[in-house]
C-alpha cells in the first residue's frame, strides 16, 4: 500500500536538483529543457515506460523542447516514495 512521504531527507536531494515543492506541499515540480523536440519527446517516451513499470504516472506538459513535470500521488493526496522514485528515474534519463 502506498503511504504518505514522511522522510524529508528523501526529498532534499531532489530539491537541490531543480525540483520544487508545490505551494500546497502535495506535489513536486520540475521543468526540463532539451536540445529540441525530438529529444524532449524521446525522453517522455522513456519516462512513460518507467511510469508504467512503477504504476505511477506523471502529470506533464510539453511545449516544443520543454517538459513541465508535476509528480504527486493521487492515492494519498500528497507525496509518496513513488514520486521520489520516479523523479530520480526522470533525472537519470535526462542525463
Ligand atoms: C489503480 C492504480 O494502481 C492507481 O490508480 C495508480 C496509478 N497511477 C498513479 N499515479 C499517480 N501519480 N498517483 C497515483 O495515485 C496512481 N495510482
Amino acid at each position: 500500500m502506498t503511504e504518505k512521504l514522511t522522510d524529508q531527507s528523501l526529498l532534499d536531494p531532489l530539491l537541490s536538483q531543480g525540483w520544487t515543492l508545490r505551494d500546497d506541499g502535495a506535489a513536486i515540480e520540475k521543468t526540463y529543457t532539451f536540445a529540441n523536440f525530438v529529444e524532449a519527446f524521446g525522453w517522455m517516451a522513456q519516462a512513460a515506460i518507467w511510469a508504467e513499470k512503477l504504476n505511477h504516472h506523471p502529470e506533464w506538459f510539453n511545449v516544443f523542447k520543454t517538459v513541465k513535470v508535476t509528480l504527486t500521488t493521487h492515492d494519498v493526496d500528497g507525496l509518496s516514495e513513488l514520486d521520489v522514485k520516479l523523479a530520480r528515474k526522470m533525472d537519470k534519463l535526462a542525463g
